[in-house]
């Protein structure tokens, strides 16, 4: 799991380790330098979460732009009579809006798609641009980052977490977004300086954020981000359905038999 960091330390305490089998998609938890050098093999779980993730990336940018949690909230604290009139407690059409992803991979695509049948317009931006006809297909448009920034009504993640990619979205980039937009985050938390987001949440530059993942996790009930309306949170559960986490610990298991029986595991990092 991504929680579990497996550095040299670990390594090197298992001194007939030969294989290493993550239930995850992510794998920056492992010190890849260390288990290259000793010739030990690494699985992982790409694919088979594509979907759930692409899909919770989707329901929470619904819940943020339409105010489901906080609409729930609400009632259960009694306080439906306060929002009667027709102007009350008003959301965000998702219809017509710019979301911009920010890494095209395997679930930014498949959340672009989502997005495509809602009636939204699709910009991306990423590490390399697709072909153009990888574009068509997807019905996307290549943007610079801060284009992807400064044009969307909506930003959501999708890159995994590198010294490259460590606190990038930070005061400068949420500095360009659009006064009322929003941004999603399921890929994880440090790409995102989140005392810059509590901050940009707090002066009201943005109208709302709807994040999986975090700087540190567990997140804290006494978290800044846990104290505001217009902020969703989920606690890492991207790829947390029954169908996924069944396939995602066959395929954890398979790779770590191929790996035990001398073969290149099936989704070898
Ligand atoms: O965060 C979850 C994963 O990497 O699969």
């Amino acid at each position: 799991m991504p929680y579990d960091t497996i550095d040299r330390e670990v390594i090197e305490a298992a001194a007939d380790l030969r294989a290493i089998s993550t239930y995850s998609v992510g794998y920056e938890h492992i010190d890849l330098q260390c288990t290259k050098s000793r010739g030990i093999l690494v699985g992982y779980t790409p694919d088979v979460l594509t979907r759930a993730t692409a899909d919770l990336a989707f329901a929470l940018m619904l819940d943020v732009m339409r105010r489901v949690s906080e609409g729930d909230r609400l009632i259960r604290s009694g306080g439906w009579q306060q929002v009667f009139g027709p102007c009350d407690f008003l959301g965000t059409d998702l219809e017509t809006k710019t979301v911009g992803i920010l890494g095209p991979g395997r679930i930014g695509l498949s959340f672009a798609e989502k997005a495509q049948a809602f009636g939204m317009k699709v910009v991306y931006h990423g590490n390399g641009r697709l072909s153009e006809r990888q574009e068509r297909q997807a019905g996307i448009e290549h943007v610079s980052l801060n284009q992807l920034f400064s044009e969307s009504d909506i930003v959501s993640l999708h890159i995994p977490h590198t010294k490259r990619t460590h606190d990038m979205v930070n005061r400068s980039l949420l500095a360009k977004m659009k006064r009322g937009a929003f941004i999603v985050n399921t890929s994880r938390g440090r790409v995102i300086n989140q005392k810059d987001l509590v901050l940009a949440l707090q002066n009201g530059d943005l109208a709302g954020a709807a994040l999986d993942v975090f700087y540190d996790e567990p997140l804290g009930a006494d978290s800044p981000l846990a104290k505001m309306e217009n902020v969703v949170l989920t606690p890492h559960m991207g790829s947390s359905t029954k169908e996924t986490r069944e396939n995602m610990a066959r395929l954890a298991v398979l790779n770590l038999k191929m790996a035990m029986a001398g073969r290149r595991p099936k989704c070898a990092v």
